[in-house]
């Protein structure tokens, strides 16, 4: 397909500026002012409207087997809504599977036969075998440079301190990122035990009994574990002021640390967990949960001063069928809200809208930065000649409300319901295929295409080894060398 883009402003993470854009072949052909359309050129005109790079979302759990059930977004359905609300690549959870990661790629590469959109994977570990340092690396010859460690979830997902050093090591030897959800997954289960005990045991409980000082400390305690190694690391979804003060002292200790919000951090609070509807409760359970509006506040700051880098939305999509069998218990309750058709709707009104961002640090938080961390960059997160041509065109003349009604998703209650947001993604484009013209999704299942991320990030591992040959003492206890003193011996290779 050959596009022509009209009329727009364009928006990268560094300017706004007036430009055209030709798409021809799947890519980006020319950016510039008073284009042409090629032959037999589609036009889209963006006269009054930003031309973007489509949205990446760096967090999604599609078809999520958790908590006894399957996660009710597909692939299939969720690309739909996330192609809908302008995003055009997300990078998904594959798990550890029986032990094996070799057979959690295979089951996630079949989740994906019905894709549409461009996708990567993430891998999470949660056990050690003899076998998981040498998957690790045959992981990232299949174009997997990140792995993920959950602190929470005992009993299930969660690892051990020695596990994730394990993890950090085996990481930093391939290049790889770490990607760590910080919750004391130990004090968290007892305190669910104690606020049970209490009679209460509907899904205010889930917020009860996992306060944001568990969040902090967890979060506190990988960050400093990542220092000790000097491992990069990526915090996935920090809800909470007191994780966010964790990842400033560990940037404030010169550590390369990422840390995500999420959509439904920026736009809700934990308010509606006590709602006596509990239909309405269950949909906003999610760890570690929503919180009050101070933390609200404190995510949309880190976002604007730098503290947090990037938004993913952690879309984990339950039904109200599959949240209902948690209703007389909410540790059985599944974790999870979406956002992945509603994330740059809603940022875009509560951070563009509201004056705390500007459009192209827009472009950085849900586009620019997730390439560069995930080393796409520039084939996604930027429009320019040769770049893949994911594009968005966005009106922000046009109002909508969210709502269940007109979503994509294939969800039955929308976290996002009522909400009013001022822009629109009224054009979507797929490495260069028209995927949505305001009205449809107008591509075939199956059309998707598994996207290959390499190791050592130029963003996250560049002079890393410089660093460490130039360091002494405290950051890096393991050498240069050691004191020679008085009196030793020369070792015997030596004399
Ligand atoms: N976040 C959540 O509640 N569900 C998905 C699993 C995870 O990311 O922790
Ligand atoms: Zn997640």
């Amino acid at each position: 397909e050959n596009i022509l883009i009209k009329g727009g402003t364009v928006v990268n993470a560094d300017r706004a500026f007036k430009a055209d854009v030709v798409v021809k072949g799947g890519l980006i052909e020319a950016v510039g002012p008073g284009l042409k359309a090629p032959k037999g050129a589609k036009v889209v005109d963006a006269t009054g409207k930003y031309v973007m790079p489509g949205g990446i979302d760096p967090h999604t759990h599609l078809e999520f087997p958790f908590m006894g059930q399957v996660s009710n977004e597909t692939f299939l359905s969720g690309e739909r809504a996330a192609l809908a609300g302008g995003t055009t690549f997300h990078i998904d959870f594959a798990l550890q599977w029986e032990g094996s990661l070799k057979k959690g790629l295979a089951e996630w590469k079949r989740k994906a036969q019905r894709a549409i959109s461009d996708y990567g994977f993430h891998m999470a570990i949660n056990k050690w075998t003899s076998e998981t340092a040498a998957e690790m690396a045959e992981m990232v010859r299949e174009g997997i440079n990140s792995f993920k460690f959950f602190m929470a979830y005992k009993g299930a997902l969660m690892v051990s301190d020695e596990l994730f050093l394990d993890g950090l090591l085996a990481c930093k030897k391939l290049g790889a990122l770490p990607m760590v959800h910080g919750e004391n997954g130990d004090a968290i289960a007892l305190a669910q035990k104690l606020t049970i005990e209490k009679g209460i045991t509907g899904p205010e409980g889930h917020s009860i009994s996992r306060p944001s000082y568990l969040e902090g400390e967890a979060t506190g305690r990988a960050v400093k574990l990542a220092r000790l190694l000097n491992v990069p690391l990526y915090v996935v979804h920090v809800m909470s002021k007191d994780a966010i003060e964790a990842i400033e002292e560990g940037h404030r200790a010169g550590q390369r640390l990422w840390g995500e919000a999420v959509a439904g951090a920026i736009s809700l609070t934990d308010e509606p967990c006590w709602d006596p509807d509990f239909k309405i409760a269950a949909a906003h359970v999610i760890s570690p949960p929503l919180r009050s509006r101070e933390h609200q506040t404190a995510v949309k700051a880190a976002l604007a001063g730098g503290s947090l880098q990037l938004i993913g939305t952690d879309h984990c999509g339950w039904n109200t069928t599959q949240k209902a069998v948690g209703r007389h218990d909410f540790r059985i309750l599944p974790n999870g809200i979406h956002g992945i058709e509603e994330r740059l709707h809603t940022a875009w009104e509560d951070l563009v809208n509201a004056g705390l961002i500007t459009p192209p640090d827009f472009v950085r938080l849900t586009s620019a930065e997730a390439a560069k961390i995930f080393n796409l960059y520039p084939q996604k997160g930027v429009i320019a000649a040769g770049s893949d041509a994911d594009i968005i065109v966005l009106d922000p003349s046009v109002t909508h409300k969210i709502s269940v009604a007109t979503h994509h998703s294939s969800l039955d209650m929308n976290v996002f319901e009522g909400k009013t947001v001022h822009g629109k993604v009224t054009t979507t484009i797929s490495r260069g295929r028209l995927a949505w013209d305001g009205k449809d999704i107008l591509l075939e299942p199956g059309s998707g295409r598994y996207v290959r991320m390499e190791p050592f990030a130029p963003h996250v591992y560049g002079g890393l080894d410089e660093q460490e040959k130039r360091w002494i003492g405290e950051r890096f206890p393991y050498g240069p060398a050691p004191v020679k003193r008085v009196g030793d011996k020369p070792p015997r290779d030596e004399l």
